[in-house]
């Protein structure tokens, strides 16, 4: 039996993809869902168990962990995928916005990564792979005029994939995937989704099996870590 691979944020769009792809080849999946209104009985149907978990301050991260903990001995991976993408531009409480960036784009992987790091060890001691995969964004590296603390908060998770790679290695790989457009969101306009085919060299918005790809890619890899694996459709040479 494999051990399992938590996957945050994993009721909706890129996690809900890379939940059921890895279902489907047989890993346990755990994933986690802030809000009610997903449609979770799909999920339970693919053998996924879903936990709810709110990331937004450190009692939900910190409870997280421990009920991880008591129900498991082995972790496979870590996906790091709960993500909310706040704007600041006409934020009335640019603090809370900056705290809610940072805590469940930075602190919580942060608290996870070293909170359950023995399970993943334990999982690498006994001579199999053992990841960590981090969801950033291309504009950890470019800023952004719109969304600067969530550009941000993602900047800190890519440098805690330098760190996490150092502090796990050998054992553990650690890896970035920063996509650019991936997916549009339901209420993009034509004129937004118009203008994104001219921010990048290849077509935009490829979709979430882009992402399972990479996925699948840093997984099975034995040589690759510390790595921040840019998904950006050409987009640094626009
Ligand atoms: N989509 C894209 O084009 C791009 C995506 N990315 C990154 O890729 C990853 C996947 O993107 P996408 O699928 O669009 O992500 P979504 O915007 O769909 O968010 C994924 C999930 O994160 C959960 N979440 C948000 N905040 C919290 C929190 N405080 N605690 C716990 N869970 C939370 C949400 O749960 P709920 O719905 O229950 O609130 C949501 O279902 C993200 O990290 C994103 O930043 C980067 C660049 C482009
Ligand atoms: N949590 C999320 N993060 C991001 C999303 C999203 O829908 N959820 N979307 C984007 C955009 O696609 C952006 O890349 C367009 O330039 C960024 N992050």
């Amino acid at each position: 039996m494999s051990s399992p691979i938590i996957i945050t944020g994993g009721a909706q769009r890129l996690g809900r993809a890379c939940a059921l792809h890895l279902a489907k080849q047989g890993y346990p999946v755990v994933i986690t869902y802030r809000s009610a209104d997903h449609d979770l009985q799909a999920l339970q149907q693919a053998g996924i168990t879903c936990v709810q978990a709110d990331f937004s301050d450190t009692h939900g991260i910190e409870s997280f962990i421990e009920l991880i903990k008591q129900d498991f001995s082995f972790l496979r991976a870590i996906i790091h995928n709960a993500s909310t993408w706040q704007s600041d531009e006409h934020a009335e409480n640019r603090s809370e916005v900056f705290d809610a960036m940072f805590s469940v784009h930075a602190k919580a992987p942060y608290l996870m990564n070293f909170g359950l790091s023995e399970l993943l060890l334990a999982q690498a001691n006994q001579g199999k792979r053992a990841d960590i995969i981090h969801l950033t964004d291309y504009v950890a590296r470019k800023g952004s005029r719109k969304h600067l603390a969530y550009a941000a908060s993602k900047a800190a998770l890519d440098n805690l994939t330098l760190s996490f790679a150092t502090h796990l290695a050998p054992l553990v790989k650690v890896n970035s995937i920063a996509p650019a457009l991936l997916m549009f969101n339901e209420q993009d306009s034509e004129q937004y989704r118009e203008k994104a085919k001219k921010k990048s060299l290849l077509p935009p918005a490829p979709g979430a099996e882009e992402g399972v790809k990479a996925v699948d890619y840093l997984l099975n890899s034995d040589y690759v870590t510390g790595q921040i694996l840019a998904l950006d459709g050409g987009r640094h040479l626009v």
